[in-house]
Formats: C-alpha cells, structure tokens, sequence
C-alpha cells in the first residue's frame, strides 16, 4: 500500500483517537518500572517485608523526582518486594495486560537482574517468572514478547561480566542486553567487555546514552559498545556531528516523553525536542520507560505528547509508530506485517 505522505484525510480530532487505536510496538519499558503501588503493596504483604511508606497514596506521594537518581532510589525500593517466581510472572502479567489495551502488539521489556540478585534472588527466579509471563502473553493476548537483560552501570564490569555468566544457562529466553541506571559519571566504555562478551553470544545490544548524560556518552554507546539502537538520545542534539550519524545510519532512538518531563530532563511535554529529533531525520520511537513511575503508559505518552506540541502532524505520528516496528529486533517478515496493519489503520483515517 503507498500512503500519502500529508494523510490529508485525517483530522486533528481524528488523529488521537488513531494513535491509541493503532498497532504499536513498545522498544523501551523497564519491567520493573511497571509495578503499581498496589501491586507494591500486595507483593510486600505476601512476602512479609515492611515497606518505608505507610500505605498506597504515601508510596505515591514520594513519586516528585528532581532527576534521574531521585527516581532509581524509589524505584529500587519498589523492585524490593519481588521474592518468587510468582512474584516476576504477577509483575510482567499485569504490564502486558495493560499494554495489550493500548494496542501494543509487541514488547521488548528491560529486566534489571543485578536487582534482585544482590538480595539473593536466583536469577533463574526472575528469568523463569517473566518468561512464563510473557509465554503466557503470546498464548492469551496475542502480544510478541521479547526480554532484553540489563546492566547496573553504576555497579563494577566485573559485576556485569559474572550478571552475563549467570543468565547464559537461560540465553534462549532474551534476545539482548543494555545499559541502565545512573547514567552521570558511568561512561558507556566502562562496560566495553560486557558488551564485547554479549556480542560474541550473538545478543542485540543497546544502551542508554544521552538522557542525562552528554553526547560523548551516545558516541561511544555507538563505537565502544557497539549498541544498534540508543535508549532515550535526547541530548544529541547538542552535537550536529553526532546528529547527522545518527540521521545517516538511522540508528533508533527511544524517546520516553512523559518521563524526560517528571525526571526535568524537560520542563514540560510542550518544550521537549522530539519535533527537533523528527525535523533532522532521526528514527524516533515513543516509549513509556516506567510506565507506574511517570504517569502514563504508552497511549498516554503518544496522546499526551500530540496535545502538547500541535505542531505534530498524522504523518509524524504514522513515522513514529513505523520506526517502533523497525527498529525492533524481530524477524523483517513480522514487521512487514505489522507495518500492514498499520498502513491500513491509517489508510482508512477512522478507527
Ligand atoms: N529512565 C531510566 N534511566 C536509567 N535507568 C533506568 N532504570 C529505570 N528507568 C531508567
Ligand atoms: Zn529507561
């Protein structure tokens, strides 16, 4: 099908309706950033470990970070209560239900393994919980899973290089590793033979660089580590050079609006620089990131993000949702098919 580039039968109303309507893959979700304080709550009961908050809404209230490290304290905290297999299955259920009612039809979830096994959870415990999860999410809703596992960088390589040592027993269930957490101060290249050692296993790779960090970091995300896509990338844009690699290799970026706004990465969704992303040729994706933490899953951030820069045409948004398609890690088959079904919601102009 040839789409017209402008799509000029869609209409401004129109046109938030299509995007929570149409097929979307989500590229950049921490899995333990979708649990829910009620799910916290749960978890921590049946598990007998007292939490520091009172109740649900006093977790809630100590959601107001000033940036990324006020988020991972409380993020880290959270993750605490995950103890059983039950426990990582219970987590990831609940994330694919919720995606699968915003028409996400394919997920790559980020897992943080060093998480829980620095409190003495098995790393079979968490890779085995969210892969029945996620064969449970192919079988009942239709969704296409794929886990990618996660290193802490603000612990040691050789932390990471035994984390890679212990999940290999289990390679089969995630297709990639990447690169997350404190971002300031841990430079993509401390992890060069990590990634080095990933590749050889054949896994993708991708990192987070340039959400905090500078865009020395996204340069050698992309020549020490090698990474195929950037997580968040956002502070490219303060290095032309960089920006025209990027264009040029059409290197994926996934961008996660509503959280670059509650980490202050941007003051509001109004002053973000994803029109400047599109307008200088980057393969954008929108994502949610952690989705309990930042006030949205990923309808939420597409209609969120659209009512706040009107500039934002039907066709960014079709270019959006196709680069989420391409820029997954699946086989070139399934995405011509996903792409398919997204050229014809659009076609059509109507949900
Ligand atoms: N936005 C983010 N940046 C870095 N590490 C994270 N871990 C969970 N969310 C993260
Ligand atoms: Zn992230």
């Amino acid at each position: 099908m040839t789409l017209p580039i402008d799509f000029p039968h869609i209409t401004r109303a129109h046109l938030l309706s299509l995007l929570r309507a149409a097929p979307k893959a989500e590229l950049h979700i921490h899995i333990e950033g979708s649990l829910e304080p009620e799910l916290i709550f749960e978890l921590a009961r049946r598990n007998g470990i007292v939490l520091p908050y009172a109740n649900v809404e006093a977790l809630r209230a100590a959601y107001a970070f000033t940036d990324l490290q006020s988020f991972l304290d409380v993020y880290y905290a959270g993750a605490s209560v995950l103890i059983t297999e039950a426990d990582f299955d219970a987590m990831a259920w609940a994330y694919f239900e919720r995606a699968a009612r915003d028409n996400v039809v394919h997920c790559e979830i980020f897992f943080d393994p060093q998480t829980h096994t620095a409190r003495g959870i098995d790393m079979g415990v968490v890779i085995r919980g969210l892969d029945r999860a996620a064969k449970r999410a192919e079988a009942e809703l239709g969704l296409s899973v794929r886990l990618i596992l996660c290193f802490l960088r603000h612990l040691s390589e050789d932390d990471a290089l035994a984390t890679l040592e212990a999940a290999l027993p289990y390679r089969d269930k995630f297709i990639g590793v990447g690169l997350d957490s404190s971002e300031r101060g841990h430079p993509p290249e401390k992890f060069e033979r990590v990634f080095a050692r990933a590749r050889e296993q054949g896994l993708h790779l991708v990192a987070h660089a340039g959400e905090e960090g500078p865009p020395a970091y996204i340069w050698s995300a992309l020549d020490t580590l090698r990474v195929e896509r950037i997580d968040h990338g956002v502070r490219c844009v303060e290095d032309p050079e960089l920006v025209a690699r990027l264009a040029r290799e059409r290197v994926p970026l996934t961008v996660c609006p509503l959280s670059n706004v509650k980490l202050c990465v941007f003051d509001d969704l109004g002053k973000h620089n994803l029109p400047a992303l599109l307008a200088a040729g980057l393969r954008v994706t929108i994502n949610s990131d952690d989705p309990a933490y930042f006030g949205g899953y990923l309808n939420d951030n597409f209609v969120q993000l659209f009512e706040s820069l009107p500039q934002l045409t039907a066709h960014d948004a079709y270019t959006m949702l196709r680069n989420s398609f391409e820029g997954s890690f699946v086989d070139d088959e399934d995405k011509a098919l996903w792409v398919e079904e997204l050229d014809s919601v659009f076609a059509a102009g109507e949900p």
